[in-house]
């Protein structure tokens, strides 16, 4: 799929839902188009000579700031694919509620192509670029991973920032994703592919949406799973499933092959084969053959697309066995295979919810920046303001009420368990909201992707309403 048809088919799914949303004329368009996009052709001195690289950040919609959104470091990266990627930010992050516009940044470069010492010179240079923009900071635009890059880069842009600015005091806020021990958050790191794990275990809590995939039970245990991409949301997603929940993964598809096992693959093996070797070829814990996205239609319960858009086509759709698909990557569905999965009777978890997990986090590491305190509860007298503070930023982070009086003491509880129970609720909490509108009895909602999306563009054109436009 080009990134073209990945932006057109981004707004074709925004229009199918805008229909069904009472809007003030004009407003609908107004969501949909992407705000700005910055695009920079900057040059670094690398190995004895200069080299140009392009990138972009496009910030879709300032509706609520900062805008945000992953970088990404891929080879194929073009503006046409970062606006669609910012679009899908700010409908997700306002599915899930959270204060946020919609931006995403990328970088046309192989990863693979450099060394550690040289992403690193490449990535301070972008974050240069975006800093001198404004396109970088805590109250404007906060980026996080994504394809490609990690908390090593999030880390870099964070250090950039804050020597260029060391006035700012909410330095450590302008990127989220850091290393814990850089202002990060614990749990950021397995936050996509945890949040894909609740995403699931919470459709399954629903025994009518169960039910239309022809799951009868809410266990997860035995159900067997294909994942293409075992990055840092399929590796996660996987690793939970299958060490938590029992899940068979029965087939990885990666870039390098396709790994089977139908008693299922010992995931941290597939993994540690994988990272030390660069592909999966020679893994002794299944049957290794070659790329094929053909192993998308094996036998399996759930397919969890992880790679990235376009993966599933009208040429591969109708292939697919599995009642259940989960959009751990964005974009991974075209649209006309998204049809032609709907006529089949397939359930999609939508990417808007599947992958909420990474932004949600992503949230709750710049509420810890902002608030320079810590995340987790200790087991301590609290001082009354920093009572006050932590009980305003969970009540934010949870939607639950959190007693104001100061009582002294606070439950001790680490900051793992925060982050993974506010995870889960917000996750759980965007579900009921998308399945209550998917099981109207009038059947004005025919799918979860419809719901989410309709869903998001309301929270949105809340925010234009309320300021009076
Ligand atoms: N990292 C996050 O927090 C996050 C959050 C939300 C959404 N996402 C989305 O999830 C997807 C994956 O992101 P990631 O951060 O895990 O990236 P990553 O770079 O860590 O991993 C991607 C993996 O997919 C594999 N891959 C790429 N193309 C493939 C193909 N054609 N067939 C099989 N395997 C292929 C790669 O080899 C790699 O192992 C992307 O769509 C991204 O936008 C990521």
């Amino acid at each position: 799929m080009s990134n073209q048809s990945f932006l057109a088919d981004v707004n074709e799914m925004f229009d199918v839902a805008a229909t069904r949303c009472d809007l003030p004329e004009g407003l609908a368009e107004k969501i949909k188009v992407c705000n700005a996009t910055y695009v920079t052709r900057f040059g670094v001195r690398l190995r004895g000579r200069m080299h140009t690289f392009t990138g972009w950040r496009a910030v879709h919609s300032t509706h609520s700031r900062p805008a945000k959104g992953g970088i990404r470091f891929a080879p194929d990266a073009d503006q046409d694919e970062v606006e669609a990627l910012a679009a899908l930010m700010t409908y997700k992050c306002a599915l899930v509620r959270l204060p946020f516009g919609g931006s995403k940044g990328a970088l046309k470069i192989d990863p693979a192509d450099w060394n550690e010492t040289e992403l690193e010179k490449i990535t301070r240079r972008f974050a240069q670029e975006l800093m001198a923009h404004e396109f970088l900071s805590s109250a404007t635009n906060v980026p996080a991973p994504d394809m490609g890059t990690g908390e090593l880069n999030m880390m870099w842009i964070a250090d950039e920032y804050r020597r260029a600015r060391p006035q700012d005091i909410n330095a450590l806020g302008c990127v989220t994703g850091k290393p814990v021990g850089g202002g990060g958050i614990e749990g950021r790191t397995e936050a996509t592919g945890r949040g894909v794990q609740y995403a699931i275990r919470e459709f399954f809590r629903h025994p009518a949406d169960r039910a239309r995939a022809g799951f009868q039970s809410e266990t997860l245990a035995g159900l067997a799973c294909v994942v293409q991409g075992l990055g840092n949301v399929g590796f996660h997603a996987a690793k939970f499933l299958s060490q938590e929940d029992g899940v068979r993964i029965v087939t990885v598809i990666e870039r390098t092959g396709v790994v089977r096992n139908p008693d299922g693959l010992d995931i941290d093996a597939l993994k540690a084969h994988l990272v030390q070797t660069g592909s999966v070829e020679g893994f002794a814990g299944g049957a290794v053959s070659l790329p094929d996205m053909g192993a998308l239609g094996d036998e399996c319960d759930i397919l969890i697309p992880a790679a990235a858009e376009g993966a599933i086509t009208a040429e591969n759709a109708a292939a697919i066995k599995a009642a259940l698909i989960v959009e751990a990557a964005n974009g991974p569905t075209t649209k006309a295979a998204d049809t032609i999965l709907r006529q089949a009777g397939k359930i999609i978890l939508p990417d808007l919810f599947a992958n909420a997990g990474g932004v949600v986090v992503s949230y709750f590491e710049w509420v810890k920046n902002l608030s320079h305190i810590p995340f987790g509860l200790m087991e301590r007298r609290l001082e009354e303001d920093e009572h006050r503070l932590l009980a305003r930023s969970l009540e934010q982070m949870t939607g639950r009420d959190f007693p104001s009086e100061h009582a002294g003491f606070l439950e001790a509880r680490s900051e793992i368990a925060l982050v993974r129970s506010g995870l889960d609720d917000i996750m759980r909490a965007a579900y009921r909201r998308m399945s209550a509108l998917w099981n109207r009895p009038d059947g004005a909602y025919p799918d979860l992707r419809t719901a989410a999306y309709v869903l998001a563009i309301d929270e949105v054109a809340q925010a234009y309403k309320a300021i009076g436009l």
